[in-house]
C-alpha cells in the first residue's frame, strides 16, 4: 500500500513537472504574442505618423468646402487617416497591398502559348523572350521568395549540375539550387529559357561582351542588373490600370518598337497573344498592301483595332527597309540612290525615310582570316555558347551546345602550344595532340595538353576538351591563316558540319587529323554516338 501511494506522489510530482513546463512554455508563447502584438502596433502607428490629418484642420488649408471634401477623399484613399470628418465625406477603405503572385496566374496565358510554340520548335518575336524570361525571374521571386539577387547570381553550372542530378528522374519538385523547391511545370519553364531564350541572347552578344556563365540574360547576351526591375516591368505589362496608350508607350519602348495588343492592355482588356496569330492569318502583312480598316477588323472579329493596325504598320515598315537594303550589302548605301529606290515604289503611306534605310544597313562581316572579333576569341580564350559537360569515367569531360550553332558557323579554335610535328611525336601522347600540315606543307603539331595553359590561366579552353565521333560528328576542324596584327598565324577552327541545338554534344572525327588522337598505332576503343 505504502508502495502504491509512494508510486501515486511520484506520478503527482511528474504531472505538476510537466505542467509547470507547459505553464512556462505557454507563458513564453503568450510572451512572445504579446511582444509581436506590441511590434505590430508600434509599426501600425509609425506607419501612420503623419498619416492622420483632421478635417477642421485640413479646411485650413482648403476653405472651399466642396474642394475639401474632394481631398479628404482622395488622402482617404491613399491611406490617410482623417478624423473628424463631415457625413459627406464617404469613408474610403485604404486600397489593399495588391497580391505581388497575381500577376503569375494573369500572365500565365501567354506563357503557355511561348511555351508552346517554343516547344514546337517555333520561334516567338523578341518581346515574347523578354516577357517569358521575366515570367521565370518572376516565378523564382515571387514564387519561391529567392531575392533579386539570388536570381541574378544563378549561374548555368548550377542548372546544369541540377539537371544531371535529375536526369532519368521524375521531373516533380526539384531543387533548383540548395533546398529551393519548383515544380515540374516551373522546371519545364525555366528549361524553356534556358534552351531556347537564353540561347538567343548569346547568339546576340557582341563581341567583347561576357556572359559570365549566369543563368538570366538580357537580350543582348550580358547578365541582368536588376531581376526585381523585370518583374516590376511585367507587373506593369499586365496589371497596371494606366490608360492603355501609356502602356503601349512603355511596351514598344521595351521590345524594341513592337508591342503586342495583349502585352499593352490592362488586365481587364488583356488579350491572349493567339489573337495576333489569328489577325495575322486574316490580314498577312505584304509589302505593298494596306493595313486593314477598323470596319474590316471588328467585322472579322477583332475590336482591338488601333493595337493590330500599328503592329501591322510597323512590320510592313521593316520588311520595306529590308527590302529597299537587298542587294547593297557591299558598300554604305548612298542617300540619293536611296531616295530613288524609294521613289520607284508606290507607297504613300507608311514610307520608310532614307535616314531609317541608312541607319538599318549593317556592313558585311569581314572575312574569317581578317575578323577582328574572331582573332579577340582566339587570343582570348574567349567562346560564347559553350559549356563543360561531365561524360563519365571512360570518354571524362566533352562540350556541348549552350546556343545553337547553324551549320557553317565558327564554334570555336583548337587552343595550344605550337610544336614541330617531330617533336610533337617525341612527347608523351596524351590525347592532346593535334597534328597538321602547314602552308608549306611542314608536319606541325598543337600541344593543348597543359591545363590550363600558361597563357590563360583561369579559363577553360574548349578545343581540347571535343570529343571525337566517326559516325555522327557534328562539326570539323579547319584550317586558316588569320591575320593577326603581330603577323599571319596558322589556326586551327572547329566548323559546325550541320545545325546544332543546345544542349548537344559537339563532336568531331579524329581520324580526319593526319595522325589521329591516342597517336600512331594505338588502338583505341571510342565510346562513338
Ligand atoms: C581531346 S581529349 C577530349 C577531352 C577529354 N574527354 C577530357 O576529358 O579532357 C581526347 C581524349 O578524350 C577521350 N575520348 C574522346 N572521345 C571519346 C570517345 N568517343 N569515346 C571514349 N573516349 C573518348 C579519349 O581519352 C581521348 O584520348
Amino acid at each position: 500500500m505504502a508502495k502504491k501511494q509512494c508510486q501515486h506522489a511520484t506520478e503527482k510530482t511528474l504531472t505538476e513537472r510537466e505542467k509547470d513546463e507547459n505553464r512556462r512554455q505557454r507563458f513564453s508563447f503568450n510572451e512572445r504574442e504579446e511582444e509581436a502584438s506590441r511590434a505590430i502596433d508600434s509599426q501600425k502607428l509609425f506607419g501612420n505618423e503623419g498619416r492622420v490629418w483632421n478635417f477642421t484642420e485640413l479646411q485650413e488649408y482648403c476653405k472651399d468646402e466642396e474642394a475639401c471634401i474632394k481631398l479628404c477623399t482622395r488622402l482617404q484613399s491613399r491611406g490617410f487617416l482623417i478624423t473628424n470628418s463631415p457625413q459627406a465625406c464617404p469613408t474610403v477603405v485604404p486600397t489593399a497591398r495588391p497580391d505581388k503572385k497575381k500577376i503569375l496566374a494573369v500572365a500565365k496565358k501567354d506563357i503557355d502559348y511561348f511555351h508552346a510554340r517554343l516547344s514546337a520548335g517555333d520561334s516567338i518575336p523578341t518581346f515574347g523572350m523578354t516577357t517569358f524570361r521575366q515570367y521565370c525571374e518572376a516565378i523564382l521571386i515571387l514564387q519561391h521568395g529567392l531575392t533579386a539577387n539570388a536570381v541574378q547570381q544563378l549561374s548555368v553550372e548550377e542548372w546544369m549540375a541540377r539537371k544531371a542530378v535529375t536526369a532519368g528522374v521524375e521531373l516533380s519538385s526539384t531543387a533548383f539550387s540548395g533546398n529551393l523547391m519548383i515544380t515540374s511545370q516551373e522546371e519545364q519553364l525555366l528549361d524553356c529559357y534556358f534552351r531556347n531564350i537564353r540561347a538567343v541572347s548569346l547568339q546576340n552578344q557582341v563581341a567583347g561582351s561576357d556572359d559570365r556563365g549566369k543563368f538570366f540574360l538580357g537580350e543582348c547576351g550580358v547578365p541582368l542588373s536588376n531581376p526585381s526591375l523585370d518583374v516590376k516591368r511585367l507587373t506593369a505589362r499586365y496589371l497596371s490600370t494606366e490608360p492603355e496608350d501609356a502602356m503601349a508607350e512603355s511596351a514598344s519602348s521595351s521590345v524594341g518598337g513592337l508591342q503586342t495588343p495583349g502585352q499593352a492592355s490592362t488586365s481587364s482588356t488583356h488579350l491572349p497573344l493567339q489573337e495576333w496569330d489569328a489577325f495575322l492569318q486574316a490580314f498577312p502583312v505584304t509589302l505593298n498592301g494596306e493595313p486593314p480598316s477598323k470596319r474590316q477588323c471588328v467585322q472579322a472579329g477583332f475590336p482591338q483595332h488601333r493595337h493590330h493596325y500599328k503592329k501591322w504598320r510597323d512590320i510592313q515598315l521593316k520588311k520595306r527597309v529590308g527590302y529597299i537594303l537587298v542587294g547593297r550589302r557591299g558598300n554604305p548605301p548612298q542617300p540619293a540612290r536611296v531616295q530613288m529606290a524609294l521613289d520607284k515604289e508606290k507607297w504613300h503611306t507608311n514610307k520608310p525615310t532614307v535616314n531609317a534605310i541608312l541607319q538599318a544597313w549593317v556592313a558585311p562581316q569581314p572575312s574569317i582570316q581578317d575578323n577582328e572579333s574572331l582573332m579577340s576569341s582566339i587570343a582570348e580564350q574567349k567562346w560564347k555558347g559553350l559549356a563543360l559537360q561531365d561524360f563519365g569515367e571512360r570518354k571524362g569531360k566533352g562540350v556541348i551546345a549552350l546556343m545553337p550553332f547553324h551549320k557553317g558557323d565558327i564554334v570555336c579554335d583548337y587552343h595550344g602550344t605550337y610544336i614541330s610535328e617531330a617533336e610533337g611525336k617525341r612527347r608523351p601522347q596524351s590525347g592532346y595532340l593535334f597534328f597538321f600540315r602547314d602552308e608549306c606543307d611542314r608536319g606541325m603539331c598543337i600541344d593543348a595538353t597543359a591545363f590550363p595553359c600558361a597563357c590563360h590561366p583561369d579559363i577553360e579552353t574548349y578545343g581540347r576538351r571535343m570529343n571525337h565521333s566517326r559516325k555522327n560528328p557534328n562539326i570539323k576542324p579547319r584550317k586558316f591563316t588569320m591575320n593577326f596584327p603581330a603577323g599571319p598565324q596558322e589556326t586551327i577552327l572547329f566548323i559546325a558540319l550541320k545545325d546544332i541545338s543546345v544542349g548537344e554534344e559537339l563532336l568531331w572525327d579524329y581520324g580526319v587529323t593526319r595522325k589521329s588522337y591516342g597517336g600512331e598505332g594505338e588502338d583505341l576503343e571510342w565510346l562513338d554516338s
